[in-house]
């Protein structure tokens, strides 16, 4: 049976993943969340005319020409407005935020003051109408749009909504991914390990994945190898209505490699099993209404990169963010054979040169070697039956970091 190519395998995957639905949340946990509908101004600000400066409010005629003496009537502290209206001759002392007196039509910063007594300033300089006050609704008016359904929320957004007086915001509910890991010989890190057994490791850099796009994580531990205990913890990830089930491992031929037999059985709807790709190529997924389930092989570089490849943009779609995957062209700086019918993605180093990015492919890409795909910072993408590229070839990469 001829293997389907990786964008099509993507495009199956994505085929319906909508936004969840939104969710009301208090303003600070908001943060790195996806406002699920627009968000209007409640308030005015600057909700009245306010002085940027500390200094004097007083009539920009009567410093028109200086030096000139004024009266001063009383003063205006950020949050406590002087009540009155000033005169021609008279001056308020006034602060930074406070409310523009009355009357007042600028502002002399104190710098350029002299204060001669409890009654008397000396201005010194002469300033323009309408100077350091800033207008009423200069920033934004109430019922103004502030900020787009969609907008992921940053420190600006969530500052902007709080000075717009909303205490929470409406945010598109995180998707739930359920992490299953599969396999006799698997133990927790920090384990006592017998002489056949290795430490599970996928299950951490797949829920890292998912949670740099916003989902939340569940991991449902180490399940063995028996077809009970494999749907029974299915059903566990399906009774947390898990949005994604992932499995790490039983994803191939082996007579141990129950996994696709039990999410059958659960009630999974296969939609493809094995792609041309590498590593990677006992990708498995499949469906049960709107839970999507996604069976990556066991190897960990295969996990991780069908994670980078496959669940998250899966999961960026669910959780309404915008995602593309940050590929760029690179300079080969080491020659590479000739590729065969499956999609290969390259652990390599790239560097930025003065003619260019280069990359460098690792030596060895076996899909166990953990310590080259850390080390890694991009893969190379070489398309099926891609001629043997000599130093020098152009090639695209996916950016990991
Ligand atoms: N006859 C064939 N054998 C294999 C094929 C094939 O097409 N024909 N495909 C190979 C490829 S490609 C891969 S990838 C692996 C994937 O197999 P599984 O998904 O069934 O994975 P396992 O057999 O369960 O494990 C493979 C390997 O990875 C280790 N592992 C499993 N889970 C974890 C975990 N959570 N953390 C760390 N390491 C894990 C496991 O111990 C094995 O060493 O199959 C090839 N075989
Ligand atoms: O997914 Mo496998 O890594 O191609 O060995």
């Amino acid at each position: 049976m001829a293997l389907l190519p990786v964008s099509e395998a993507l495009e199956r995957l994505l085929d319906g993943a909508e936004p969840r639905e939104g969710e009301y949340v208090p303003l600070a946990e908001t943060a790195g969340r996806v406002l699920a509908d627009d968000v209007r101004a409640l308030r005015t600000q600057p909700p009245f005319d306010a002085t940027a400066m500390d200094g004097y409010a007083v009539h920009a005629a009567d410093v028109a020409s200086v030096p000139v003496t004024l009266q001063v009537i009383g003063q205006a502290p950020a949050g406590r407005r002087f009540n009155g209206a000033i005169e021609p001759g008279q001056a308020v002392r006034i602060f930074t935020g406070a409310p523009v007196p009355a009357g007042a039509d600028t502002i002399v910063i104190q710098e350029n003051a002299h204060r001669l007594d409890e009654h008397t300033v000396e201005v010194v300089e002469t300033v323009a109408e309408g100077r350091h006050i800033r207008r009423r609704g200069l920033d934004f008016c109430a019922g103004d749009l502030l900020l787009e359904k969609g907008r992921l929320l940053d420190a600006g957004a969530v500052s902007l909504a709080a000075a717009a007086n909303h205490p929470g915001l409406p945010v598109i509910k995180k998707p739930l991914l359920a992490i299953i890991a599969t396999g006799d010989e698997l133990l927790l890190p920090g384990s006592e390990l017998g002489p056949d057994q290795i430490v599970a490791s996928n299950a951490f850099g797949v829920g890292a994945i998912a949670e740099s796009v916003g989902a939340r994580v569940l991991d449902l531990g180490i399940v063995p190898d028996s077809r009970p205990a494999i749907s029974a913890r299915i059903r566990h990830a399906l009774e947390q209505d898990a949005d994604v089930v992932v499995t790490l491992g039983g994803a191939s031929v082996g007579d141990h490699d129950l996994t696709n037999e039990a999410l059958i059985a659960e009630g999974m709807e296969l939609d493809f099993w094995k792609i041309a790709m590498r590593p990677g190529k006992p990708l498995m997924f499949g469906r049960r209404g709107r839970t999507r389930f996604l069976g990556l092989p066991g190897n960990p570089v295969a996990s991780l990169v069908c994670s980078h490849l496959f669940l998250k943009p899966l999961l960026s779609r669910l959780g309404g963010r915008p995602y593309r995957p940050d590929i760029c062209q690179a300079t080969l700086d080491k020659p590479m054979p000739a590729n065969d019918l499956r999609q290969d993605y390259v652990r390599a180093v790239l560097r930025d040169d003065p003619d260019g990015l280069k990359a460098t492919p690792f030596e060895t890409q076996d899909s166990s070697m953990l310590k080259t795909f850390a080390d890694a910072n991009g893969l190379i993408i070489r398309e099926p039956f891609a001629p043997a590229a000599p130093v020098g070839t152009i090639c695209s990469v996916l950016r990991l970091r």
